[in-house]
């Protein structure tokens, strides 16, 4: 029998990675990864070199292209498997990840005219510069009683279609008028693969504020927000949107030729990447959390029944698994604040103990820091390196490390970091619990559970709950694979539904990180104090941060 086999394309925040999955046992054959030419783009501007301002972040569309260009061709070759045996395509994105195009579909940041304007580029998931719009997105909805947003935990947050878009216009009324379309990444990429423009009901649901039976906000409501504003729906993200499963078209000839693949070949509706892993771990059916750890966390559970509250960032119907309301909370920074310790913060002694024991410097602090134990560093932190997302959905937040002595050692600040994180994990647990969601069992995957076993025993400790993780390397592009198989659909040995294709291909390690009585019980104390100086914090009681952003962008408030 001839053995067939789909390929997984996860855009991740640095690099792309493709993943060539076989589909009667979701063996994974091949992967490659291509790093972004241009990286994330955060203090300037290519080509021109101009400075962008605090919070921005930006990427190239053409390293999207080239991770096709490179890893597809690779996975082919490593797994020698020839084009007609890979019978479908999927992909999976960062998302809210936007960008503006001209009537061809071309990317405007690859227009001579409009390259050295920074709203030309693609705004990147974490770029978080539009949180006045956000605020003002929040307020309007708000005051007119928009029922979408009860759906988004009561607020919409800066990373989101609409605060990104609107912030184009406020600040480059000239190019949002020039910008035909507004488009996630995710649906551009399927765009370039297929010919077709077909929007993904899984970015636009949970990214764009789109509902299977209401639509998108109302034209009332964004005229309210901005006169200009109010034909967005109609003009710029125009397009049918279709549902997660579903084939968004065949790949085209010069996708063909520059992949290696036949033309034709199925490829799905695109995902987003948190979302991708939950079929991929296994979970069609509610009570399970999903851990999507990378660079940020994205919580993931779904549900039959339709709840709202505060930490829900979003609940879309069908949004995950068909016939389910898929709810999404999330940390901005997870990965992101370990990365910021090691990059900016560790002292050079570090490095060469590092060296000498022939560890990475994350290795190297883990093993010190699982010294400690619970308490034991006298610290506390609070994780809003990148702001907060849930519960307070909040950019304009900021880290907290607080107990800090002349005694204190990296290790144990990394430690405190780890447990920070654990922490807002466990706030976003509490939030759901208190929306009537039953949280049962959690399940880690992403890249962060394979490269760090403390990280995951703090996280039994702090939750309470025993964690599952993924037995796949690249859980994102597994999960876009699986995708891809469903979009091939049975008669090309592909398979009718995302749930018949978990059966098939998902699967997690046997291995579990269950929680230690003892630390649990100092962890508890802990939480307490960290929910307590949140709540200060982040509730407006103390706005010592906002006053420091302000001071810090120049502000007087
Ligand atoms: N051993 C480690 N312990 C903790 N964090 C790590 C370790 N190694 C890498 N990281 C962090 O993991 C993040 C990357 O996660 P990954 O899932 O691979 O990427 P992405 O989120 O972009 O898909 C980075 O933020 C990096 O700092
Ligand atoms: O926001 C979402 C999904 O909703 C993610 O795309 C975003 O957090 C980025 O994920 P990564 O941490 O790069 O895996």
């Amino acid at each position: 029998m001839k053995r067939v086999y789909t390929i997984g394309v996860d855009f991740g925040t640095e690099s792309g990675r493709a993943l060539l999955v076989d589909i009667t046992n979701g063996q994974e054959v091949a992967t490659h990864v291509t790093p972004y030419p241009h990286g994330v783009m955060d203090e300037v501007l290519i080509h021109s070199g101009s400075k962008l301002e605090q919070d921005w972040a930006l990427q190239h569309p053409g390293d999207y292209l080239e991770v096709i260009r490179q890893s597809i061709p690779s996975v082919l070759a490593e797994a020698n498997v020839s084009p007609d045996q890979v019978i479908g395509i999927g992909i999976d994105f960062t998302a809210c990840t936007m960008m503006p195009l001209d009537a061809g579909g071309t990317p405007l940041c690859m227009l001579d005219e409009w390259r050295d304007h920074p709203h030309s580029w693609v705004k990147l998931w974490k770029h978080h510069a539009a949180q006045d719009e956000a605020s003002l997105i929040n307020e309007t909805a708000k005051r007119r009683g928009e029922t979408f947003l009860a759906r988004y935990g009561g607020k919409l947050s800066s990373e989101w279609m609409l605060a990104k878009s609107l912030q184009i216009l406020n600040e480059a009324p000239e190019l949002y008028e020039q910008a035909v379309l507004f488009m996630e990444a995710a649906d551009w990429v399927v765009m370039q693969l297929t010919g077709q423009l077909a929007r993904s009901s899984c970015t636009a649901g949970y990214k764009a504020n789109w509902h299977k039976r209401e639509g998108y906000p109302s034209r009332q409501f964004l005229q309210s927000l901005d006169p200009r504003f109010g034909d967005l729906v109609e003009k710029k993200l125009r397009g049918p949107v279709k549902p997660l499963g579903s084939k968004a078209g065949g790949l085209t000839e010069s996708m063909a030729a520059l992949t290696g693949l036949l033309p034709g070949t199925a490829v799905a509706v695109a995902n987003i990447d948190a979302h991708a892993m939950v079929p991929a771990v296994s979970v069609v059916t509610p009570g399970k959390l999903v851990l999507a750890m990378g660079t940020s966390t994205c919580h993931l559970i779904l549900s039959d029944k339709e709840v709202t509250g505060e930490g829900i960032c979003g609940v879309v119907e069908d949004g995950i698994i068909p016939g389910y309301y898929g709810y999404e909370a999330g940390q901005s920074a997870v990965g992101d604040i370990f990365a910021w310790y090691v990059d900016e913060a560790v002292p050079e002694y570090v490095r060469h103990k590092a060296a000498e024991e022939r560890l990475g410097i994350h290795e190297w602090l883990e093993k010190e820091a699982a010294q400690y134990a619970p308490g034991q560093t006298g610290l506390l932190a609070i994780d809003w390196w990148n702001g907060s997302r849930s519960v307070l959905m909040d950019a304009d937040l900021s880290g907290v490390i607080l107990g800090l002595t002349l005694q204190t050692k990296p290790a144990e600040i990394y430690r405190t970091l780890l447990e920070a994180t654990a922490f807002g994990t466990r706030a976003i647990i509490d939030a759901f619990t208190e929306s009537g969601m039953d949280v049962q069992e959690l399940y880690a995957c992403g890249g962060l559970p394979q490269r760090n076993r403390l990280l995951m025993q703090i996280y039994a400790d702090v939750t309470g709950k025993e964690i599952k993780v993924a037995d796949t390397v690249q859980t994102a592009a597994f999960g876009a694979a699986m995708f891809g198989a469903v979009a091939a659909g049975k008669e090309q040995g592909g398979f009718g539904s995302i749930v018949e294709a978990a059966e098939a291909m998902a699967r997690v390690r046997e291995e579990t990180f269950k929680p230690i009585e003892a630390n649990v019980r100092i962890y508890d104390r802990l939480y307490k104090e960290y929910k307590g100086l949140h709540d200060y914090l982040g509730r407006g009681e103390n706005g010592v941060l906002k006053r420091l952003k302000a001071l810090k962008s120049g502000g007087r408030q």
